[in-house]
């Protein structure tokens, strides 16, 4: 039988606020299987990228309180700060919300992404690294100039397709995405998700999106998880919990689909795409 790639059972995280600890995730258990798209949605503050960034061992002011998270069958909590970074990219890498903020506007683009395999002690000669950048790029629909451009130059599709790209970079086996449509505007939230799509399928990996967009996530994952107040209050795959919602939540975000053509494009991708099948 096939391993999950990703076993998350029973995580919990508090931050430390003024007025004592705040449980921003509670009780937390799902699991990802190689190649599959598992899409967790919920309002703001429900505790999405609090979970992500548990996983990336990234949060700011909060701790993992209790659980256990198993990346290919390695126990996360037991991984020394070293052992995390040589994890990150190579296994599971983020594609973060609002690229304006991950890109570092003093560099040009072709370095940021240099820096992954340098930092994984990856060497490649100054015309090998320009054709390993160039492919990469060419794979989320960019030209290898976009190499010697600064974040300023690109505009926000753009620079979301360099963080998908950069996310490739080591062909990790699952990649975490944070919202990464929400600053565009919705063509090129398609196009964006489409590229997503594409390089997930190419590589095999599994992938974690989150998002508050019922329809859009319905586009893209196989299963569906919807988070309320930091916990998990419903899963199952996307046409089961659409056609059949059980929590009260979930009927709500259903309901609030902004119209009757998010639900038909809703419809028609299933069809096409067998999303839930
Ligand atoms: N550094 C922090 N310190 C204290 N509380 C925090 C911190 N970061 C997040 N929180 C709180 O934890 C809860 C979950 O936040 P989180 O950002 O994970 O939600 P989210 O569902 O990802 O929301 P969004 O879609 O707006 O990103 C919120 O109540 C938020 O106010």
């Amino acid at each position: 039988m096939t391993a999950p790639v990703l076993e998350i059972s029973h995580l919990d995280v508090e931050y430390r606020t003024a007025r004592g600890p705040f449980r921003a995730v509670k009780d937390l258990s799902f699991s990802l299987m190689p190649g599959e798209r598992f899409g967790l949605v919920g309002e703001s503050g429900s505790g999405k990228s609090t979970a992500i960034l548990a996983l990336m061992r990234m949060l700011r002011g909060g701790t993992i309180t209790g659980g256990d998270i198993r990346l290919n069958g390695r126990d996360l909590k037991a991984l020394t700060e070293r052992q995390y970074r040589e994890l990150r990219f190579s296994e599971m890498a983020l594609v973060p919300q609002g690229a304006m903020s991950s890109l570092n506007p003093v560099l040009v683009i072709g370095e940021q992404m240099g820096d992954i395999y340098d930092d994984h002690g990856i060497r490649h000669s100054g015309r090998e690294r320009r054709r390993v950048l160039g492919d990469l790029l060419k794979r989320v629909g960019l030209g290898p100039e976009v190499q010697d451009l600064y974040p300023h130059q690109l505009s926000g599709g753009m620079k979301q397709r360099v963080c998908i790209a950069m996310s490739i970079a080591l062909r990790p086996s699952l990649i975490l995405a944070d919202e990464p449509t929400s600053a565009l505007d919705v063509m090129v939230q398609k196009q964006v998700l489409a590229t997503l799509g594409s390089v997930q399928r190419d590589l095999g990996c599994a992938i974690l999106l989150i998002g508050h967009d019922m329809a859009l996530m319905a586009h893209f994952v196989n299963r569906i998880g919807v988070m309320y107040r930091g916990e998990l209050v419903e899963t199952g795959p996307v046409r089961e919990v659409f056609a059949n919602p059980q929590h009260s939540y979930t009927r709500m975000l259903i309901n609030s689909l902004p119209s009757f053509d998010s639900v038909r494009t809703f419809r028609t991708s299933l069809e096409a795409e067998g999303a839930a099948s």
